[in-house]
């Protein structure tokens, strides 16, 4: 027997379209009554009616239904008056000298500290974040309540609903954007390759597009690029002026294609562009996917983790961790610097040439992973279970190594935090969040190491 068809939400077309092959495909069809057949007819007249009546309105779900992604069907509703009045307030600037800043991936650990820096210095401050569950959500939506008691809000949506980022540009003369929202994770891009696409590439395209074509004044733009721009790259330290055109994962590659998508955002529309390549940036309120965070879960529960070294004869495997405060006084320090962009809003030719510029963004201080473990078990009173493995061909890279000169030229950037005493406080916020007692501890909860 065929089951008549769920009305309900988006999909109504696409399953009534199912269902009627279904009914036409199917030899309960010969057998219909008289009766059933009526019944049919008229159920298929109701969902007609009900479809029609839905579409004129709801027009914006009806362009969702046909040409969005799926994705995007079940993002929350926005507009109305309280949530325009919270929009305008926390992207208001307190101070008669600050900016006014959308930081998309507000929800995320870049995004959600330097929100908290730029209000505190009295900068307006909007967020924009899809809450995705690439890492557990509960952990966005803490930062989130965070953000809130500070005064930011932060808006539920994805970069790519070009709907919503009219309405907000619409709405707020924004200065600036930070645009912090990306698929990140270099090892995950083998897994889900579709979602670097989605949110690194269409989200940024989507964003400039809007930023270039529609908003009025055009803001100058501060965004997230990596160190895993440098891929097979051996020179070191990597500098601004190495080569970046043999990215070793999908996700280095999405990065590079936004340099070089920014390139042409300035050219042809002027738009102020400035990409900060992150080094491995860690610290509290951080994401749980990176291997300093699992690694300290998986010590404190005795689970064995797995730690990388490269081929035989070879450093080890390294990384220049960079601690979170010293990246947020970078990014602020790109933003204050940025120029105004020159274009024509509504996406008329440029007045002029604008900015277009990108550093580093890291420690200058290479270690060891086998050092950032010593330093955990050191921390955490605990011995870790170590598998030690040669580094898969996954997309990581052996060795990373910030030459930051330029960034301290421009804009005064000097990393001050050495790994020990940021993976300190890190493990200080990570047993206080999730209220964690170690084995022996010092007067502030850690072990001295
Ligand atoms: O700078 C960047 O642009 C990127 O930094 C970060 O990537 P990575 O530097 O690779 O950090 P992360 O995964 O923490 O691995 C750290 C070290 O642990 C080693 N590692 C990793 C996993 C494991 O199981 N074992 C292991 O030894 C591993 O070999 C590596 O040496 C961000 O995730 C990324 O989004 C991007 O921002």
């Amino acid at each position: 027997m065929v089951s008549p068809p769920d009305t309900s939400k988006t999909t109504k077309l696409e399953r009534y379209n199912s269902y009627l092959r279904k009914v036409n495909s199917s030899s309960s069809t010969k057998i219909v009554t008289s009766t059933s057949k009526i019944l049919f007819r008229t159920t298929l007249l109701t969902a007609v009616v009900m479809i029609l009546f839905f579409t004129i309105n709801h027009p914006s779900l009806s362009i969702a239904t046909t040409r969005r992604p799926r994705s995007l069907l079940s993002s929350p509703s926005f507009g109305g008056a309280a949530w325009e009045k919270q929009v305008r307030k926390s992207s208001t600037p307190r101070s008669p000298t600050g900016i006014s800043v959308l930081v998309t991936g507000a929800g995320g650990f870049v995004g959600s500290h330097c929100s908290l820096a730029l209000r505190k210095r009295g900068d307006g401050v909007l967020g924009l974040d899809n809450f995705n569950s690439y890492y557990d959500p509960s952990l966005k939506r803490s930062r989130q309540q965070l953000l809130l008691k500070n005064g930011i809000f932060i808006v539920d949506g994805d970069i790519n609903n070009s709907g919503l980022l009219k309405k907000l540009f619409d709405m707020v003369p924004f200065t600036h954007i930070l645009h912090l929202a990306a698929q990140a994770g270099v090892r995950y891009a083998m897994k889900n390759p579709q979602s670097y696409i989605h949110s690194n590439i269409a989200g940024f395209v989507n964003l400039l597009e809007v930023a270039a074509k529609h908003a009025d004044p055009q803001p100058a733009i501060v965004w997230a690029s990596s160190s895993s721009v440098y891929g097979l790259n051996t020179a070191n330290p990597f500098s601004e002026s190495h080569r970046t055109d043999r990215p070793a994962s999908l996700y280095a590659a999405t990065k590079k294609a936004g340099e070089e998508i920014a390139h042409t955002y300035n050219h042809i529309y002027g738009l102020s562009l400035t990409g900060l390549r992150f080094f491995t940036v860690y610290g509290p309120w951080g994401r749980p996917d990176m291997a300093y965070f699992f690694f300290t879960k998986d010590i404190l529960n005795g689970k064995t983790i797995t730690v990388f070294r490269s081929a035989e004869g070879q450093k080890d495997v390294a990384r220049d961790f960079t601690y979170i405060d010293d990246v947020v006084k970078g990014c602020l320090g790109a933003l204050d610097t940025a120029e105004k962009s020159t274009g024509v809003p509504g996406g008329g030719k440029k007045r002029g040439p604008a900015q277009l510029r990108v550093y580093n963004l890291g420690n200058t201080s290479p270690v060891p992973v086998s050092k950032l473990v010593s330093i955990l078990e050191n921390l955490l009173s605990s011995k870790a279970k170590k598998n030690i493995v040669r580094m898969p061909a996954n997309g990581d890279v052996p060795y990373t190594h910030a030459n930051v000169s330029l960034a301290h030229h421009d804009f005064g950037y000097k990393p001050t935090t050495d790994l020990t005493s940021g993976l300190r406080k890190f493990v200080k916020w990570y047993v206080g969040y999730y209220g964690i007692h170690l084995k022996s501890e010092s007067s502030d909860g850690i072990k001295d190491v």
